[in-house]
């Protein structure tokens, strides 16, 4: 049987509130609103460096894919996006080279949201001198816990309408109630234009199963992450409030609920959505990593270490066993030309085992608005519109 057929279809919401237990979206704030900033050289020194990098660029990847097809199948240049639980603003930079022109920033965690403003704030000091930058989107910053209140309420405009909402690292703390849920389906998609994305990347709730079913004691991870199942019996996972101990080095610890996907599915179904994909970051990044302007990206961000080196950066030579027999292999077949020989041994770009496991365990998500229920209409592509 399917690891999610396993899953029970039962418990919910209403079950959680009947139990009387709080919920833990204030832990979850809690944690992000004291999570401290980091220099850049804390971060260069950090054990996770390059998996932090490679994360990032999965998000430059899958955003990058997802404005090219928003622009071409709807003909329009400027962008309105929803960065759902934008934490501290990491992607601000990345909607800045996307070229959109408004960006909502929601989030639980009042201090992120304030220190996502101020980097907003000065990358538009900036982007006045870099008339190259083609000028900077305007902004919006609301803090809501997004599983709870309908944000729509909180935009400048309550009419506005998104071309694109992304959910970066942050989907599965809604599933800890059916409720919560549907609230963070609501913000996601019922502000999307026809024809709209939404995007994301989440812990892939079948990955961690599989993890968690062949491990000992309901846990599983490495010296960078940990993965600890929560409540009692795996073999009745609930559908909401599947809840896990999530830790990574020196960002994250914190509980997080697994995401039953064809629920989700079930829920977006509302808003007309339908899901495009969903995919591993292993699939994501084999199909990416080679096309050229995200090859380039992956070396500019740093997304993977660079083989052999002198700096493992904490890590133990086991973490590199499988890059060095590749590596081996590329040796001896090392038809590089002379003179290139010459410079020295070949490089390769890799991620440690410990890293590559903590990765692992996610997904990108990408769903698309394709009817409208309030107006009966379907989605076609600028390109089809009046076709017969
Ligand atoms: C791992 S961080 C990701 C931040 C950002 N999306 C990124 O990729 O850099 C998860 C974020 O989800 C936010 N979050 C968690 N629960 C939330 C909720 N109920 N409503 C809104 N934001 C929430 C946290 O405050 C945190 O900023």
């Amino acid at each position: 049987m399917d690891q999610t057929e396993k899953m029970e279809k039962s418990e919910d919401a209403s079950e959680q509130a009947a139990s009387g237990e709080k919920d833990l979206s204030e832990t979850v704030a809690k944690h992000y609103n004291e999570l401290k900033e980091t220099g850049l050289e804390m971060r260069t020194q950090s054990r996770i460096f390059y998996l932090r990098n490679f994360n990032n660029w999965i998000k430059s990847a899958l955003i990058g894919e997802t404005v090219k097809k928003l622009q071409s199948e709807s003909n329009k240049q400027s962008l309105v996006v929803l960065d759902l639980c934008s934490g501290k603003g990491g992607d601000l930079l990345k909607w800045r080279k996307a070229g959109i022109s408004k960006l909502v920033c929601a989030d639980i965690a009042g201090t992120s949201v304030e220190q996502c403003e101020v980097r907003y704030r000065e990358m538009m000091g900036r982007g006045h001198q870099d008339r190259q930058s083609g000028g900077m989107f305007t902004a919006e910053f609301i803090t809501a816990d997004c599983t709870k209140v309908r944000i729509r309420e909180k935009y400048q405009d309550a009419s506005m309408k998104f071309d694109l909402c992304s959910c970066q690292f942050s989907f599965h703390y809604c599933f800890e109630s059916l409720a919560q849920a549907k609230m963070m389906l609501k913000n996601a998609c019922e502000c999307l234009n026809l024809g709209g994305y939404f995007i994301g990347t989440t812990p892939n709730s079948l990955e961690i199963m599989k993890r968690l079913r062949s491990s000992e004691n309901k846990s599983f991870g490495n010296d960078v992450y940990r993965v600890t199942y929560e409540l009692d019996d795996l073999d009745t996972v609930p559908l909401f409030g599947a809840k896990y101990n999530f830790h990574l080095e020196g960002v994250v610890d914190c509980p997080e609920f697994l995401v039953y996907f064809p629920m989700l599915e079930k829920l977006a179904e509302d808003y007309g959505m339908k899901l495009l994909y969903r995919k591993s970051f292993a699939e994501f990044f084999s199909e990416n990593a080679e096309k050229g302007e995200y090859r380039g990206l992956l070396n500019r961000m740093q997304g993977l270490e660079t083989y052999p080196s002198d700096n493992l950066m904490g890590k133990v030579p086991e973490d590199y066993t499988e890059t060095e027999q590749t590596y081996q292999e590329i040796l001896a077949h090392d038809d590089r030309p002379e003179h290139v020989r010459q410079r020295g041994p070949p490089k390769v770009g890799t991620l440690s085992k410990s890293e590559w496991e903590a990765t692992t365990i996610y997904c990108v998500f990408a769903f698309q608005k394709v009817s409208d229920k309030a107006t009966g209409r379907t989605w076609k592509p600028h390109s089809q519109e009046g076709d017969t």
